[in-house]
């Protein structure tokens, strides 16, 4: 039985010898090599921890001591510790889930999968221990060099280092990237760090012969290991997290157990808030992962172990691509449209851009929130920026989007990719909230594409807006095939006309297929559908009341929340318009949603052709026998 077998929890951890401790960092990096290879998952990030969480569990008394990721992208070697080791449907349907989750283990605190949140969950913890007087648990969050570029990381930073006497230990897990090489200030400075031999090890090599000396040895000793910090950065720049007023421990090799181990028994004896700088390499071990500069495997697909090669290469074209491909040709025609990431310039399409543009892009690191600021700034300053980025993470920018970019009318424009839902990332990844967050922004338009010529088109639009916020979003998906239009209402594309129209089916973005395929089993009950696309779902087109009021009811099918999405504004704009008819809003629930495949959760939600028909069946049956009239955007559903 290999050693990683027989640990079943932190415990079995502590137990092992420390020449055993090799032995076991090799077992898991071919254990999660082999096992994510069969799944797909985050192999770079976990490879880059392996020696890290041995160290920590040994360390510390997992849960009484709480360990705590950001992002939590980096969790599986934790997971493996605390037994949990069947990764055969990690991120599948009743799987293990790909970020620490509570239901799992009593060893997980954090789900959220978005990034720097890390220090403000033990910033909390920390005050409550103290407030509770449980002075023997530590508080130990790890955060990556790239959470560690977003700003709330350094809210809680400047409120963790006020506290002198609360104890906290932050270890920076820094390999040096997010996906790409992490950008600013802040990563030069850690790079600093990284290169000088730590103080503390300075004085650690100088302490014996220091302590050698007769009479003055123990006293200089004393006075060198209490000397202010000018002295310090004499020898080693103890940088700025010691002029923050946290105690800096590094750097020390992130791969070396016993130093790290060392470390942070160091860190545990000290009463107050101490950082930790450990070095490590994403992808560690593994070639494949080692050689990819895109992002050092931080995800992967189904794939070959030996090779890191793609078993299931992707079949057809991404939205992400067609969105990449016509910002290129956007960019040549409009030298005014410039863009922006946070961290993430390849998995949102704008590495095309970016090698044409070099001099028009810009990589802000995870800061969602300055991205929406410094793209109202662009805008005043004569510029188009587009900002690029996946639904979700868009949510901490919602105050930027409103007093920055929206009340000053700044003509910016925001590409959500992985609108809806996204499934397998769980929870916090879902673009399931833009549609509903976003309808209060006065003057801000949504346009969510159904096909790949839309997007382009509605790319075009967006970025011709000079004086408002635009939103384009779409799915993480292959784009499928054109869906084409048999009319025009206002700017609304009609798909499908009844003869004798019952119901009219608005079909947001994506779910245009969907709602095709309900229309004509519902053709096929002998109720009519007209099936229209908005296009621009925000505002509610002027003409949708007008061609509603020729209907008996609308539906709005939407991979969004129901709550405050299109259902419940197509709904308010019928009222407004006096139009009296019951409104199906079909959408996601208010709900988080277990992860699990795209498909498997729009089935569980109902959102397929066969609910969306049977629910509109419902309804005109309820209507047909005289029951109550379905209040307009009642939500009929649990
Ligand atoms: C708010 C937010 N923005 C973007 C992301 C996407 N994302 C996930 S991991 C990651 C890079 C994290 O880098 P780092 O913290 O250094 O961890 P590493 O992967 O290097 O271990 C990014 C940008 C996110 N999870 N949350
Ligand atoms: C942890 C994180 O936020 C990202 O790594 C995210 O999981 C990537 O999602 P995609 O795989 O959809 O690009
Ligand atoms: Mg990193």
């Amino acid at each position: 039985m290999s050693l990683l077998e027989n640990i079943r929890g932190p415990r079995d951890v502590k137990a092992l010898a420390a020449e055993e401790l090799d032995e076991l960092a090799e077992e898991i990096r071919h254990f999660l090599i082999h096992a994510v290879a069969r799944t797909g998952g985050h192999l770079g990030p976990n490879l880059g921890v392996v020696e890290l969480t041995i160290a920590l569990h040994r360390t510390f008394d997992s849960p009484s001591d709480r360990i705590l990721w950001d992002t939590g992208h980096q969790s599986y070697v934790h997971k493996l510790l605390t037994g949990r080791q069947d990764f055969s449907k990690l991120r599948s349907k009743g799987g293990l889930s790909g970020y620490p989750s509570r239901e799992e283990s009593e060893h997980d605190v954090i789900e959220n999968s978005h990034a720097s949140t890390v220090l403000g969950w033990a910033d909390g913890l920390a005050k409550a221990n103290q407030v509770l007087g449980h002075w023997n648990r530590h508080v130990v969050a790890v955060i990556g060099d790239g959470a560690l570029t977003g700003g709330m990381a350094w809210e809680a930073l400047n409120n963790i280092a006020a506290a002198k006497d609360r104890q906290l230990i932050i270890v920076v897990n820094d390999n040096e990237r997010s996906y790409a090489p992490t950008i600013g200030g802040l990563a030069n400075h850690l790079a600093t760090l990284r290169t000088t031999d730590g103080y503390e090890r300075f004085l650690a090599r100088s302490k014996d012969a220091v302590q050698r000396l007769p009479l003055l040895g123990k006293p200089l000793y004393e006075s060198l290991h209490g000397a202010k910090k000018g002295f310090k950065d004499a020898f080693a720049p103890q940088g700025m997290f010691e002029d923050l007023g946290l105690k800096y421990v590094g750097p020390i090799d992130g791969h070396d157990v016993a130093a790290v181990e060392s470390a942070l028994r160091r860190a545990k004896r000290f009463h107050g808030p101490v950082l930790v700088h450990c070095r490590t390499e994403k992808g560690r071990g593994y070639k494949p992962a080692l050689d990819d500069d895109a992002d050092r495997f931080h995800t992967v697909g189904v794939m070959n172990s030996l090779t890191g090669e793609p078993l299931t290469p992707s079949t057809g074209t991404s939205w992400t691509s067609v969105f990449g491909d016509e910002m290129v040709r956007i960019g040549a025609e409009r030298p005014d449209v410039v863009a922006l990431t946070a961290a993430m310039l390849h998995p949102v399409g704008l590495t095309k851009f970016a090698e044409a543009y070099p001099e028009r892009v810009w990589d802000v690191g995870i800061a969602e929130q300055h991205a929406a600021v410094s793209a109202a700034g662009l805008a005043t300053g004569g510029l188009h920026p587009v900002f690029a980025v996946y639904a979700t993470f868009l949510n901490r920018a919602f105050d930027q989007v409103l007093m920055d970019v929206a009340l000053h009318k700044c003509g910016v424009t925001f590409v959500l990719d992985r609108a809806g839902v996204t499934g397998t990332d769980g929870p916090s990844h879902n673009g399931m909230w833009d549609m509903s967050i976003l309808q209060v922004v006065p003057g801000l338009r949504i346009a969510a594409p159904r096909d790949a010529t839309r997007l382009r088109a509605q790319l075009r639009e967006a970025v011709d807006v000079s004086d408002a916020p635009t939103v384009v979003r779409f799915p993480k998906a292959t784009v499928g095939e054109d869906v084409p239009a048999v009319d025009r209402v206002g700017g609304m594309d009609v798909l499908v006309r009844a003869d004798e129209p019952d119901v009219l089916l608005v079909a947001v973005g994506t779910m245009a297929e969907a709602a095709l395929e309900a229309a004509s089993l519902l053709r096929a009950r002998g109720t009519g559908c007209t099936v229209v696309d908005p296009c621009w779902v925000k505002p509610v087109d002027p003409e949708l009341p007008r061609l509603a009021a020729g209907h008996r009811m609308v539906a709005v099918v939407e991979d969004n929340s129901r709550t405050g999405g299109v259902g419940w504004a197509v709904a308010q704009a019928l009222r407004d318009a006096d139009v009296d008819l019951p409104v199906e809003a079909m959408g996601i629930p208010e709900q988080f949603l277990p992860h699990a495949k795209r498909g498997e959760v729009l089935a569980d939600l109902g959102l397929t052709p066969a609910e969306i028909a049977g629910r509109i069946s419902a309804v005109l049956a309820r209507r047909k026998g005289g029951g109550a009239a379905v209040p307009a955007c009642e939500e009929n559903h649990a």
